[in-house]
């Protein structure tokens, strides 16, 4: 993986920040590379320690590409055992407009991209694994990767101008960050194969018809705050009864019947006795 992170370094611009709220235990995750509507590069920046929390005596070095700093952040957040819930986002209105058509242009070796799609497919499982009930806010347009990174999350809220499209067959490949097989085992083969064959672009409504956004809400300043209120009414209450329901659901997905039975009784029976379900048992009797 390390020729893949060089690799994502030299793509220079952008940044993605962390901004975790410890009193509603939600965090915020934005993308933004406002010249290319968000499309993934890296960044330069003299801040750079500032923003990453280390690196601080490479202050003025190109140090490392959105989706380096994009790893970090859910490495940062595997560790904030105080967190319920996160939202995925864009700035500037819009949510991402998939790789850095730019720099993809110059990577060619099927072996380099290979390597690179394994990096970045793995930060998406990370994320997508991680204990923290997740939702990808989109405004705007969520293209090829950006759809990819969309699909990664729990839960899809899209703001109702928002556009999703796996453009990738337009551009002569096909997913590579896992939304294939996301796609494939949500909806079964056929609507997959639809869905990526026509490449086609799918507004918010559609989006809801089809059980790939759970909610639209109207496009406006205040979008941010309606995704954390509607992220509230799933993530409230105690962080180790939500954390251990979320991770109830990752073992179920990933795991056989057998070993996912077993992790469910492990986490239902670490939270038997504690303080919420105590609370909650003296209040009923
Ligand atoms: C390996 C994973 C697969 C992939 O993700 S491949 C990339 C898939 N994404 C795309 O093909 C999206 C290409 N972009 C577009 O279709 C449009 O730019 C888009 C996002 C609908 C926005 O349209 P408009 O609002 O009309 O804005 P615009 O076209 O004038 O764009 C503003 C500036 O942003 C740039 N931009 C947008 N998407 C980019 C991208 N993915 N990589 C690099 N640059 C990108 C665009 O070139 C333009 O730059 P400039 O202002 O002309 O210098």
């Amino acid at each position: 993986m390390n020729k893949a992170e060089d690799t994502l370094k030299q793509m220079v611009g952008g940044s993605v920040t962390l901004d975790k709220d410890e009193k509603t235990g939600i965090a915020v995750i934005s993308l933004d590379n406002k010249k290319k509507k968000n499309a993934l590069s890296g960044k330069y920046t003299e801040h750079a320690g500032m923003l990453t929390g280390k690196n601080t005596d490479h202050a003025g070095k190109l140090t490392g590409s959105m989706m380096c700093e994009l790893n970090d952040i859910i490495n940062e957040l595997q560790s904030w055992h105080t967190g319920k819930g996160l939202i995925l986002r864009g700035e500037n209105k819009t949510f991402c407009s998939g790789g850095d058509l730019n720099t993809l242009h110059n990577i060619m070796s099927p072996t380099q991209e290979y390597s690179i799609s394994g990096f970045i497919g793995q930060s998406l499982q990370n994320l997508s694994q991680l204990p923290l009930i997740n939702v990808a806010l989109v405004e705007g347009n969520a293209l090829g990767g950006g759809a990819e990174m969309a699909m990664s999350c729990d839960f899809m809220v899209m703001a109702d101008n928002a556009r999703l499209a796996f453009v990738h067959k337009k551009m002569g490949v096909i997913t590579g960050f896992g939304a294939g097989t996301r796609l494939v085992r949500k909806f079964g083969t056929l609507k997959a194969l639809e869905i990526l064959a026509s490449a086609r672009t799918m507004d918010a409504t559609e989006c809801e018809q089809l059980g790939l956004a759970s909610k639209i809400l109207p496009h406006s300043e205040n979008v941010l705050d309606l995704t954390k209120s509607w992220l509230h009414n799933y993530c409230d209450g105690d962080p180790k009864v939500v954390r251990n329901l979320k991770a109830m659901v990752v073992a179920a997905s990933n795991l056989s019947l057998e070993d996912s039975h077993v992790i469910e009784r492990t986490l239902f029976s670490e939270l038997w006795g504690g303080e919420s379900h105590l609370k909650a048992q003296k209040s009923k009797l």
